[in-house]
């Protein structure tokens, strides 16, 4: 898995005193953490904070592909409507079967959000969740068989790296959508392009890539593909939110105190 990691051992040797890393995005893939923990470094993050904004993004996204509404929006836009009034239909959301992996906070939010709208929710995550009512799937395979959505909801691991391969796209079927939230490794973009471009999969919600800010030209050709620059965070609120989860962690680890929102994975 290609990590881009600048904080590696020769630099964190360079750098003794060095007690606390402070990121500002909940994923911490961009991290060697046994590295930093062996230096006896603690990790600060995101924690919860944007997980409702990645959730309405996530479900925003979905809608987008089912109904086609950037579709819709270019066929205005390009003074199509006039000329060939018979635009595809779309997809009715309610009552979709939709696979949720990775069930931490952000795969919570979506699936409140989405039982709000009707659809069946089930889950893949590393282990069982007792106290939620929706039904369990060890296997993504498994899952991705019996839904018409799945939504990458997990955060990118040694585990979870190309984790939706080609048989699990194809085992989700033509008609199903993919939305991916999470980070773009987790998915098998080669073979996913693949899949959408012989009809193998029904269509595809993007927040994130395999290698950003390069986005594979092939998805700009697609009309059933909804695609977006890892924006999902990006709200008013939840950056002033991040600069003040900042300064009080800061606040924390120079006043001694345990970090406000600590890496706990
Ligand atoms: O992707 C965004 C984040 O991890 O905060």
């Amino acid at each position: 898995m290609p990590v881009i990691n600048t904080l590696n051992s020769a630099v964190l040797d360079c750098l003794p005193l060095l007690k606390l890393v402070l990121t500002t995005s909940a994923g911490v893939d961009h991290l060697n953490l046994a590295e930093l923990r062996g230096h006896g470094i603690a990790i600060a993050c995101a924690g919860n904070l944007f997980s409702e904004d990645v959730a309405d993004m996530a479900v925003g996204l979905l809608i987008d592909v089912l109904r086609k509404v950037s579709e819709r929006d270019q066929f205005v836009r390009q003074c199509l409507w006039p000329t060939k009034p018979n635009f595809p239909l779309g997809l009715k959301l309610s009552d979709k079967q939709v696979g949720i992996v990775g069930l931490g906070k952000i795969g919570s939010e979506v699936a409140k959000r989405l039982e709000g709208f009707g659809c069946r929710i089930s889950y893949n995550s590393r282990t069982k969740k007792p106290l939620v009512p929706y039904s369990y799937y060890s296997n993504v395979h498994e899952l991705a068989a019996d839904c018409e959505v799945l939504i990458i909801c997990c955060g990118l691991t040694k585990e979870t790296h190309h984790m939706i391969n080609r048989e699990v796209m194809l085992a989700l079927g033509r008609n199903g959508v993919i939305i991916n939230i999470g980070r773009g490794p987790v998915i098998d973009e080669h073979e996913m392009i693949r899949c959408l471009v012989e009809g193998e999969i029904g269509g595809a919600g993007l927040d994130v890539f395999e290698i950003e800010p390069e986005v594979p030209r092939q998805l700009f050709t697609l009309d059933n593909v909804v695609l977006s620059p890892h924006a999902a965070v990006t709200t008013h609120e939840s950056f002033v939110g991040m600069s003040k989860l900042v300064v009080e962690n800061l606040e924390a680890f120079f006043s001694n105190k345990p970090s406000v929102s600590p890496y706990m994975g």
